[in-house]
């Protein structure tokens, strides 16, 4: 039997999962490594944190792996998109990477509007600037830290630094590429004009490459380390969204995913780059060939749970903390949470608001505060929904995949709220198996994803809508949509009072 490994450069954990040639998931190891947040809207990692435990994944997954490592034919990678990583003329990293969620560059946004316009933005990047893209992260090192930006000579994203070290080549893929603000996604090129307008060397830009495409073998080294034999083909990988989606299956018009990591998304495949969504959402290269997908995001989904479970309730896990939200009624009590620990993407791109919990009563319980918070989590994630619907698109099922989808009342709700069947696959590792059926697919063990997709992937469970619930949910929903606006000016008064 052979196999392939799918690395998911997650932004709380190194995902690692080792398939065979059916599809069946024969080993997975998970390796946490910490977000640093220096001052309020800040968010880094250190890369060589990836590289440590992406290796100590590797052996460990190879310790329990009971074929010959020899038959493992290739590997490949989904990762936490936006991510800057800046590196010097021997490839050595410059500073912590600055993360999607990190929101210190509304300047810089502003900085490229005036200068390019909305409209060519839009046009050349199909995406309007925010604070989570790479451009204004590069905007920021070339204003902040003019010494540190002197001695760039290339950036990459974070699954690029990691597979660099395990091939010793620089490569960015269009999926990823597409989520720079530097990429004109229509003829998958770096945009001239955009670095130009920047004052930005395009050499700082690496070669593009398909996520299917091979990038190289493993260095002795990095096999030393890591136990991976030589042998083994590295392939680029996608933009964690992208793979999550080729990992659901959404291959084709008229599919829809739901992910819930850290952040939140709701992801809907397109055939073509030539639609008009105004920029409202966001409009990505695909890692499957020829194809493009657009998608809304909540910054702090998983992230707003984990911010909770740690302030309220650190020595549990998730399961103790939602082991009875099953006991509090739709709608938990009157108790609405916004889900703005960080601020929010999609719709408001305001990274200045900040979470809420509203109507809080003395009845209320511990578990009340925990079903809110998933409440509010999945209100917001309706309203990239919302915006869909609104577009034409017709929502019916959704996939639903992330750490999320491990508990079943929040997929229950999530089929409640969204009012659509959700499904469950027999792997909620959406992003690992896209990386993994990437390498499959470029190992020539399938014609197309869409066959590979078709042999590995299945239907685990189905939620349907509760009739009761839903109506509830509907209303509140319109509540829910009014806190933005009502706590805008609010928090915009407590800013000054944030660390
Ligand atoms: N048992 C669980 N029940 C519900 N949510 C969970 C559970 N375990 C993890 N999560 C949520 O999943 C998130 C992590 O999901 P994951 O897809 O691994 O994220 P990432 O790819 O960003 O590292 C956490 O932030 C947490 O909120
Ligand atoms: O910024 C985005 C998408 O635009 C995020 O979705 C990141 O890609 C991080 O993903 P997770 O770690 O939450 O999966």
């Amino acid at each position: 039997m052979k196999y392939v490994i799918g690395v998911d450069l997650g932004t709380s954990a190194v995902k690692l999962l080792l398939v065979d040639r059916e599809g069946k998931t024969v080993g997975s190891v998970s390796k946490s490594y910490p977000l640093i947040h220096e001052k309020t809207g800040y968010s880094e990692q250190d890369p060589a944190q990836w590289v440590e435990q992406t290796t100590a994944g590797l052996l460990d997954l190879l310790k329990e792996f009971d074929g010959k490592t020899e038959d493992i034919e290739g590997i490949s990678f989904s990762g936490q998109m936006h991510g800057l990583v800046l590196l010097d003329d021997h490839n050595e990293v410059l500073r912590p990477a600055i993360l999607w969620n990190d929101t210190r560059t509304t300047a810089q946004c502003r900085r490229i509007v005036d200068t390019i316009g909305q409209e060519r933005l839009l046009a050349i990047t199909k995406n309007p600037a925010l604070e989570g893209f790479t451009l204004p992260k590069i905007l920021w090192v070339q204003e902040h830290e003019p010494e540190i930006f002197k001695q760039a000579k290339t950036f990459v994203l974070p699954k690029d630094y990691l597979r660099y070290k395990l091939t010793g080549n620089l490569h960015m893929d269009y999926s990823d590429a597409a989520g720079t603000l530097l990429l004109d996604i229509a003829s998958k090129r770096w945009s001239n004009d955009i670095c130009e307008a920047f004052d930005i060397n395009p050499d700082l830009c690496p070669p593009l490459v398909a996520s299917y495409e091979e990038t190289g073998t493993v260095t002795p080294e990095f096999a030393l380390a890591s136990g991976l034999p030589e042998s083994v083909r590295v392939f680029a990988g996608g933009a964690d969204n992208a793979c999550g989606a080729v990992g659901a299956g959404i291959l084709e018009e008229g599919k829809t995913l739901c992910s819930i990591g850290t952040s939140g998304v709701v992801l809907s495949y397109e055939g073509s780059a030539n639609k008009d969504f105004e920029g409202k959402v966001h409009y990505f290269n695909h890692a499957a060939p020829d194809a493009y997908y657009t998608m809304g995001v909540t910054l702090a989904a998983g992230y707003s749970l984990t911010w909770f479970k740690n302030v309220f309730a650190a020595d549990e896990s998730f399961d103790e903390l939602l082991v009875d939200i099953h006991s509090v009624p739709a709608g938990s009590g009157g108790l609405l949470f916004t889900p703005y620990v960080v601020g929010e993407r999609t719709p408001h791109a305001d990274a200045a608001i900040r979470a809420s919990f509203i109507g809080m009563d003395s009845s209320h319980e511990r578990k009340h505060f925990a079903r809110a918070v998933l409440e509010g989590i999945t209100f917001s994630l309706n309203e990239s929904i919302a915006i869909f619907r609104e577009q034409g698109k017709r929502i019916d099922t959704i996939v639903s995949i992330g750490g999320g989808a491990q508990n079943e009342e929040w997929l229950q709700m999530q089929a409640d709220i969204f009012n659509a069947d959700i499904v469950r696959m027999n792997s909620e590792q959406g992003p690992g198996m896209g990386a993994a059926m990437l390498a499959a697919y470029g190992c020539g063990w399938f014609d197309s994803l869409t066959e590979c997709a078709e042999a590995f992937l299945k239907e685990d469970k189905r939620f349907r809508p509760d009739e009761k619930n839903a109506a509830v949910y509907s209303e509140l929903f319109e509540v829910y949509q009014d806190v933005y606006g009502q706590t805008r000016t609010l928090n915009d008064r407590l800013a000054g009072f944030r660390k």
